[in-house]
């Protein structure tokens, strides 16, 4: 078995979650392996893994440009769960060791038998437009030149339209008028988190943008050419001879590709002659 050809206790392959099942009904495990926290492996075992596997260890932010849905929604899965499981190792109530169940789908307090299963906190993504421009921003974190729509946690106690009403006027000083739902997302960065989206507009004449500097580096409208054209180009989006960085949207992968996408051909099928 690959772990005791790694000089890994076998063992640990308990620790893996079920994360899916191919069409023939094999079941699908991940495991964590801890190469970039530990030094149970290392650097020439993890090569000689590489090497045995046909594939190399790639950090999963850069991976979302690489893998196409199925598989990137698998490794959001893995991702989310193993960390969940790293998170919740004792229960909050008596602090004794908690057990995970063989699946991964749960964890048990021997103790007191309270049941903890993984968590989700809901997010909404807002892509806001005034008829003709849509409004997409960034924060500090991003890599340069990427924006995004708008989004943000919901608070204890609001429904997802009182969310959307309160981010979008926190972070760019706009008032909501219409709303309307568009698709959601499991997303397992940095926890796990179900991205709702949806498409928001703004009453007319209200445009003109109050940027929350605490919140966003930047926030502007963009136009259906600009944005179309930001999806045609490809990457890597490195500085350009004139010290800018090409806009460029988040990849195929991502609910806000989607929601953005759905945007720029609404407002194409919207601008065709009748
Ligand atoms: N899959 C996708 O396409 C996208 C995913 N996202 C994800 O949505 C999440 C939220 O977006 P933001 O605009 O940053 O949120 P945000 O606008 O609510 O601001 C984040 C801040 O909210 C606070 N906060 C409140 N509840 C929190 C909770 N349960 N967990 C963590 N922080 C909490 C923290 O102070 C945090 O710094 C991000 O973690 C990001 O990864 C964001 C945009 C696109
Ligand atoms: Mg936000």
């Amino acid at each position: 078995m690959l772990l005791d050809k790694f000089g890994q206790n076998a063992q640990r392959v308990e620790d893996s979650v079920l994360i899916g099942c191919s069409e023939q009904q094999e079941a699908w495990f991940a495991l964590d392996l801890g190469l970039d926290n530990s030094s149970s492996i290392s650097a020439s075992q993890k090569s000689d893994m590489e090497t045995e596997l046909k594939g190399s260890f790639t950090g999963m932010r850069k991976a979302l440009f690489q893998l196409n849905k199925k598989d990137a929604f698998l490794m959001f899965t893995a991702q989310a769960l193993l960390r969940w499981h790293d998170a919740h190792q004792f229960c909050s109530k008596s602090g004794q060791p908690t057990k995970k169940n063989m699946a991964g789908s749960k964890r048990v307090c021997p103790s007191n038998n309270i049941i903890y299963y993984p968590q989700m906190a809901p997010v909404v993504i807002i892509l806001v437009s005034d008829g003709t421009r849509c409004l997409l921003a960034r924060q500090s974190s991003f890599p340069k030149g990427l924006y995004s729509a708008l989004s943000g946690f919901c608070d204890i106690g609001e429904s997802l339209e009182e969310t959307i009403r309160r981010e979008v006027a926190e972070e760019v000083g706009l008032e909501v008028e219409k709303l309307q739902y568009a698709a959601s997302q499991h997303w397992p960065f940095p926890d796990s988190s179900l991205m709702i989206a949806c498409h928001a507009t703004v009453k007319p004449g209200q445009t003109e943008i109050q940027v929350n500097l605490r919140e966003l580096e930047a926030a502007a409208w963009f136009s259906h050419d600009e944005v179309a054209s930001a999806f045609r180009r490809k990457g890597p989006y490195t500085q350009q001879q004139n010290g800018t960085f090409p806009f460029w949207l988040p990849p195929k992968v991502t609910i806000t590709h989607w929601l953005i996408k759905e945007w720029v051909e609404k407002q194409t099928c919207s601008s065709l002659p009748a």
